[in-house]
């Protein structure tokens, strides 16, 4: 697989490498600026990069640009991303028809087909190790991985996972998973608090070379402040296909991975009209590398960790897998300020593809709950603030709609009318190969899961056809790895119209 390994080693001083005095202690502003008036041609943004993989040394991301090899074209502003560096460049591949995943093993070809970046060996290895050391450590206390209900069955997720938050806050315990209280958090532990810097400045790196979308988080503003500590321990332990939670992340939002331990394949698959006929795409995410998720891939796209029957042991970490997913959570979405449903409870914000946000009610997926059937359009504007955030500018259109603190919506529109297609977030991903049966046998719980939709699907059938455009799609015949997961992405589709 390419990775960083294969990056080209410094070479002997050229006319444009930095003077040897010139290393570790200097501050990155004063290393940029060596860099930028040794390669004036060069983006500000791919020289952050560039010093950021080179872990600081001025010298190394020098040696990078002066090579023989780059391609003229990636010293422009048009520069996309790095993988002239980390890759020949070999044809991107079509994309994969319905029913297959495509495994693609190179960084560039995953940023071209995808909303992905994937930064190989991106923290200095000592840093990496320590990360990964702390966090195993962590991961044994973690909380019990949460039940829900699927299809009227209590499942529990098969991975653990646990909030941290960079700073205390006085809204800490207010936080809420599937609309309930999430089970605890915790505060960031050092070497997650030194990676943060690092990641900041590859994530804020990448948003000044990339398209602006409407609601993203301008270059600089992606800051952050809250991060879901993923483990997975051995290859049966996984994540099935969702879009994350946008509740307190709020629109376009930017999710940084960083992957720790054992390797894990990623997928990823469109969804929504243009995705139809599509398949998904696998990548294997080593240690120590960098996944951003880019604004777009929530509201667009599903991602999942793949089950694994045999996995590659991690020299410290055995067959566990440690994710930490960086994010910034908005103000203006503090769990004080966001709406609430008719129950009372905390409503859920999430996209559905190709039609806007909506908040919901998500309390039935709670044992014992029931939702209250709250659903209203969520409003935002351009820069993807609420309209009770003191930040918020008006459109001028809609005004109806405006001002109003939690009350304040877009026109509602009955759920089940617009969300056929949408409507999918966090709690799906427990829904497939992540979730087992409550009372099922350790040994064969994937396979429980299934037989558990298939029953549910069929005492539901006939009120999905009446109520859900295109329930009645074919089963995607050889999806994936067979009949078993072809069945559950039908049914998760099925279930996503439900929503
Ligand atoms: O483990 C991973 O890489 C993905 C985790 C994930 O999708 C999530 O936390 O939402
Ligand atoms: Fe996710």
């Amino acid at each position: 697989m390419d990775s960083a390994e294969s990056l080209p080693r410094q070479r002997s001083r050229t006319s444009a490498s930095p003077p040897p005095f010139f290393e570790e202690e200097e501050t990155t502003d004063l290393k940029l600026a060596l860099l930028s008036s040794l390669h004036p041609a060069a983006d500000a943004s791919m020289l952050l990069e560039l010093l950021l993989i080179s872990h600081g040394s001025v010298a190394a991301a020098s040696a990078l640009l002066s090579q023989p090899s780059t391609p003229r074209h990636v010293v422009t502003s048009q520069q996309s991303s790095l993988a002239p560096f980390l890759t020949t460049a070999a044809p991107v591949p079509r994309p994969p028809k319905k029913g297959h995943t495509l495994h693609l093993y190179t960084p560039h070809h995953f940023a071209a087909l995808t909303p992905t970046t994937l930064h190989p060996s991106f923290l200095p290895a000592p840093l990496a190790a320590t990360l990964l050391t702390e966090l195993l450590q962590e991961s044994t206390t973690f909380p019990p991985p949460p039940e829900f209900v699927l299809f009227g069955r209590v499942v529990v997720s098969s991975h653990t996972a646990c909030l941290f938050l960079r700073d205390p806050t006085p809204s800490s315990h207010q936080y809420t998973y599937q609309g309930a209280s999430a089970p605890e958090s915790r505060l960031f532990t050092p070497s997650m608090q030194s990676a943060t810097a690092l990641v900041e400045a590859a994530v804020n790196a990448e948003l000044l070379r990339r398209d602006r979308r409407r609601g993203q988080l301008s270059p600089g503003a992606w800051h952050v402040n809250a991060a879901l500590v993923n483990c997975y321990r051995g290859g049966d332990q996984s994540v099935g296909w969702h879009a994350d939670q946008l509740t307190y992340l709020g629109p376009a939002a930017v999710i940084a991975s960083v992957s720790l331990g054992c390797v894990r394949e990623f997928r990823v698959r469109r969804v929504g009209p243009e995705a139809e006929g599509e398949g998904a795409y696998g990548l294997w995410l080593p240690h120590n590398s960098l996944l951003v998720m880019h604004a777009g891939m929530q509201e667009g796209w599903k991602h999942s960790i793949h089950p694994s029957k045999s996995v590659d042991l991690h020299p410290v970490a055995g067959n566990t897998r440690i994710n930490i997913t960086y994010r910034c959570y908005r103000e203006s979405l503090r769990p004080e300020l966001t709406p609430r449903c008719n129950c009372g409870e905390p409503a859920v914000l999430r996209a559905a593809p190709g039609k806007g946000y909506t908040w919901t009610c998500t309390q039935d997926y709670r044992p014992g709950c029931e939702s209250c059937g709250y659903f209203v359009w969520a409003k935002f504007d351009e820069f993807g603030e609420p309209p009770w955030s003191e930040n918020f500018v008006s459109s001028g259109q809609d005004e109806e709609g405006g001002g109003g603190g939690r009350e304040m919506m877009s026109p509602g529109v009955e759920g089940d009318e617009v969300n056929e297609d949408g409507g999918d977030e966090d709690e799906d991903k427990n829904e497939q190969d992540g979730g087992k049966e409550d009372e099922g046998e350790d040994e064969e719980e994937d396979e429980d899961v299934v037989m558990v939709m298939v029953e549910v699907e069929e005492q539901h059938r006939d009120w999905s056809d009446e109520t859900v455009e295109g329930s009645e799609r074919d089963l995607d015949e050889d999806w994936s790895d067979g009949e078993d997961a072809s069945i559950a992405r039908e049914l998760q589709e099925w279930r996503d119209g439900l929503v």
